[in-house]
């Protein structure tokens, strides 16, 4: 057996797939886990390719077992066990090698933990890895940050295991330190607006037009054939077609309504607020998790103030334009964020090859990324995808939709917290002279803050002070 290429620490959901993945492609690998079961259960999956695997019982004999310098990938969370797992292997490492988190992990956290390791001469890399434990397995989609030294070690390995689209590896560099995990954190955001716009058409056609999962999930797939096919719809359709094993009818009316969150969405709005930003869709859909974590208190509410909603005869077609409308909103507020993101850290983006890579083998791979590329590529005005030629048409089309099935829904009493601040952020970006004129009169009347007059005469006071 050859000398292992790289280790993989962590063998859960994630690292087993990876690791698989690696030596189903021929990589040779050396893999190990906190604790035995995980490892003894990876060595049967991995029977098929067991040429490949070096199976070792401790983080120690893993690095022993690498040849320097060393490509040391690890798969566990990203949060306080990333740093214990970094304090137990700086000692054990020789300058010039390399540690991967390939977690999700806070950017910030990332560049700490890069000038940290660079103090030992080591190089640390954030790789964000997206597409569940299928696109792990077979092709994920990856957003590298970190070192180009590290980059030429780690690119060839990538490339293998990573999806492909049109015959090029969704893997590639974004830039130093945080950029990977910075990428993968506003994916995230984008992934999570976009679920949560699956799930407010999901209650519209559920108790609005009286529709079952079963229905719902059909035309989901309808959909999918078409310019909304994505990752998402799709696994929309099949999930709304299940039935509860355990007899209680559709699958998802046997599902706590109550969604989980780990972190990436609310990272991906706290950021976008920092830099100035607001993504008000992707800040919607953390919303929407936040409040359908209050189950007790959603309860009682709904008992005090009624739940009443009215019924509603959407249009197949309309909502379809309607939903590519608000998709590309979401995806232009999710670049506009690593837009700010690019300029403040220095990374340079490169936003068309982001859509490339995200294009196969992530959650949010969807058609409406060939078009975002390319109009990257052509540079949209002011940097702005809403504002890209090639989108004109479809927005033409979809924001008369989307606003009728806001208005028609809010009217009717669903919320629609996603939908409805996509319409705001048109609305509000698409007016010359907003409302901010008199936000800065009550500034200057309360605090003397003071404004810019539109004539640009230097009185920046209003006669309220004299
Ligand atoms: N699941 C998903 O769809 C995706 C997950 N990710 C990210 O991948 C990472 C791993 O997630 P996932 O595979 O789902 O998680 P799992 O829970 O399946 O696996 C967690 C792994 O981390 C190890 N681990 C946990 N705590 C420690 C610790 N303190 N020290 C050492 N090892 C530890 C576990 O070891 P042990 O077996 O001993 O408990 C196990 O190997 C996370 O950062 C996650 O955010 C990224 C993309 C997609
Ligand atoms: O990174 C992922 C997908 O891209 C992970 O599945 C992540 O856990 C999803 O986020 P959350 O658990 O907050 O829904």
């Amino acid at each position: 057996m050859a000398d292992p290429q790289i280790g993989i620490y962590g063998l859960g959901t994630m690292g087993a797939a990876l690791a698989l993945n690696m030596a189903d492609n021929g990589i040779e690998i050396a893999v190990s886990n906190r604790s035995a079961g995980p490892i003894a259960e990876f060595m049967t999956r991995a029977e098929p390719f067991a040429d490949h695997v070096t199976a070792v019982d401790t983080l120690e004999a893993l690095i022993e077992t690498l040849p320097v310098p060393r490509l040391l990938l690890a798969m566990i969370p990203s949060t306080a066990p990333m740093d214990g797992f970094l304090d137990q292997v700086i000692p054990l490492l020789a300058e010039g090698d390399t540690v991967i988190d390939a977690g999700n992990a806070d950017f910030h956290s990332t560049r700490a933990r890069s000038a940290r390791l660079a103090e030992h001469g080591l190089h640390f890399v954030g790789l964000g890895v997206s597409g569940g434990e299928e696109g792990a397995r077979h092709g994920p989609s990856m957003m590298f940050g970190g070192s180009e030294e590290s980059w030429s070690g780690l690119e060839p390995i990538l490339s293998k295991i990573a999806a492909t689209f049109e015959g090029a590896p969704c893997a590639d560099r974004m830039g130093p330190d945080g950029a990977g995990h910075f990428v993968k954190t506003v994916h995230n955001g984008i992934e999570y607006a976009d679920m949560q716009m699956i799930a407010e058409v999901y209650d519209l056609l559920r108790h609005g037009a009286g529709l079952s999962p079963a229905e719902i999930g059909a035309q989901f797939a309808r959909w999918n054939d078409g310019p909304l096919e994505s990752y998402l719809f799709e696994i929309t359709g099949k999930v709304l077609s299940y039935d509860d094993p355990l007899g209680a009818g559709p699958m998802v009316d046997a599902i706590l309504d109550r969604a989980g969150q780990k972190g990436t969405g609310r990272w991906t709005a706290i950021e976008a607020v920092k830099l100035g930003q607001s993504a008000t869709m992707i800040e919607g859909a953390v919303a929407a998790r936040a409040w359908s974590a209050e189950k007790a208190l959603r309860e009682v509410a709904g008992a005090a103030l009624g739940a009443d909603r009215a019924a509603l005869a959407p249009d197949m077609g309309e909502l379809e334009a309607a939903l590519l409308a608000a998709r590309i909103l979401e995806y232009a507020q999710g670049f506009r964020i690593l837009d700010a993101a690019s300029a403040e850290y220095g990374w340079q983006l490169d936003f068309a090859r982001i859509a490339e890579i995200w294009r196969a083998g992530c959650i949010i791979r969807a058609r409406l990324l060939d078009d975002i590329s390319a109009a990257f590529r052509d540079g949209p005005p002011e940097r702005q995808l809403f504002l890209a030629p090639r989108f004109a048409p479809v927005l033409e089309r979809g924001i008369p939709a989307l606003r009728q099935l806001v208005s028609e829904g809010i009217a009717a009493g669903y919320p629609l917290p996603v939908l409805a601040s996509a319409l705001a952020f048109w609305d509000t970006l698409r007016q010359p002279r907003g409302t901010a004129a008199l936000i800065q009169a009550q500034r200057d009347f309360f605090g003397r803050h003071g404004f810019d007059r539109v004539d640009g005469r230097a009185v920046h006071h209003g006669p309220w002070w004299g």
